[in-house]
């Protein structure tokens, strides 16, 4: 688990502040992200949740320049990656920095492969820029990764174009493109959507393996075991703003923001009716607290002005939410009795683990996943 970039600037991998698209639509300016802030470590893996429209994927893509301006206009109070800001850099930086040290798996795989060039290829040429390989030794790799990515008979099939693999294959593909660079950073959205969950468990045994390895991710995600299952810190995000963040066994233990019990309720569910339901009654606050007009616990002081400060929340300094109710004058008791945890967490589930070791012999790798 020795990372192997050792971080010597000491400054966090990634750090976002004050992250701010608006996107230019018939009816006026759109916020799709409101005000962001937040930090990635080296070697961690932090999880993005939040229903559809609540501004995950526009977050994704405004840190490297990949929403198209215009429509979208982006700014910020900093996007630094390695300690080096990234917010003023010319689109061929960043596209130097996109394809070298951050890579992005889009939820959308259609746009991720090239058509024209076979899969191995594409697989392998990244891992010879980046790595003093013979091509037989990028074969290899390539293989490999394709095979922990859950590509059947990948060897067979190197000399394959796109459309000859199945839309879930294409996808898992653009997973190992996208790590055959060795990045420090990756970015995915979504990665295991409509994954059956023999591939679920591989590909999150392969984010841990290069998470291990020291790179960092950052993973968006509807699947709240998936959170639970690699995910060092979270972050909620609602109507733009990120709402509530903390360690994932801090937020899954004790879910403290009125909108992170309501998504955690609603798990399982689907939160499309919730959404096609707040459409219908006219849309999200675009000051003060976002969520207020769905909180049971919204008082006046949750409208206007900007997001309600972060205050801490229980016991790890982490861990806090963006609600009037944790601050000074605030009294979060009626709150914190609804929090339930959705799925356990992967602190519940370690302590769990070891006390089967220590009781028996030893537990499954996978157990936790097959589930
Ligand atoms: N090109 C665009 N033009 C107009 N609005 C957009 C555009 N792209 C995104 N939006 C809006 O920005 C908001 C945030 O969208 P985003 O795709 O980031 O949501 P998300 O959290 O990733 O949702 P999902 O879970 O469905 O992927 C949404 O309201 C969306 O409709
Ligand atoms: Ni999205």
């Amino acid at each position: 688990m020795t990372p192997r970039r050792d971080g010597s600037n000491g400054s966090p991998l990634l750090s976002v502040r004050d992250l701010r698209t608006r996107i230019r639509t018939d009816d006026g300016w759109h916020h799709a992200v409101d005000g962001v802030s937040f930090d990635v470590e080296r070697g961690e893996t932090v999880c993005l949740v939040g229903e559809s429209g609540s501004g995950k994927s526009v977050t994704c893509e405004s840190l490297t320049g990949l929403v198209p301006q215009p429509p979208a206009e982006v700014s910020s109070d900093g996007v630094a990656f390695d300690g080096e800001s990234v917010a003023d850099r010319s689109e061929a930086e960043l596209r130097s920095i996109r394809g070298r040290r951050i890579a992005h798996v889009f939820q959308n795989p259609q746009s991720a492969l090239d058509p024209v060039y076979t899969v191995g290829k594409q697989v392998t040429e990244p891992i010879r820029i980046h790595e003093d390989v013979s091509r037989s030794g990028a074969r290899d790799r390539a293989v490999d990764l394709l095979r922990r990515v859950g590509i059947p008979r990948a060897a067979e099939r190197l000399d394959s174009y796109p459309h000859e693999f199945s839309g879930g294959m294409r996808q898992r593909i653009a997973i190992a493109v996208a790590l055959s660079g060795d990045p420090d950073l990756l970015i995915a959205d979504e990665p295991t959507t409509a994954v059956d969950v023999t591939v679920q468990a591989r590909l999150l045994d392969l984010f841990r393996s290069i998470v291990g390895d020291g790179t960092s991710v950052l993973l968006v995600t509807h699947d709240l075991r998936v959170v639970a299952a690699v995910a060092d810190r979270v972050l909620v995000m609602y109507g733009g703003t990120i709402v509530e963040r903390g360690p994932v066994g801090a937020v899954f233990d004790a879910p403290s923001h009125p909108y992170t019990q309501a998504l955690f309720d609603s798990y399982g569910t689907g939160d499309r009716a919730a959404v096609a339901e707040r459409t219908a009654r006219g849309g999200i606050p675009t000051d003060g607290c976002r969520f207020r007009a769905e909180c049971p616990h919204a008082v006046e002081e949750c409208a206007g002005g900007a997001q309600p400060a972060f205050h801490a929340v229980g016991d790890s300094p982490d861990h806090a939410a963006s609600c009037v109710h944790y601050g000074p004058e605030g009294d979060p008791s009626a709150i914190r009795e609804n929090a339930t945890s959705p799925v356990e967490s992967r602190a519940e589930r370690e302590s769990r683990r070891s006390a089967v070791d220590r009781s028996a012999t030893s537990a499954p790798e996978t157990e936790g996943e097959r589930r």
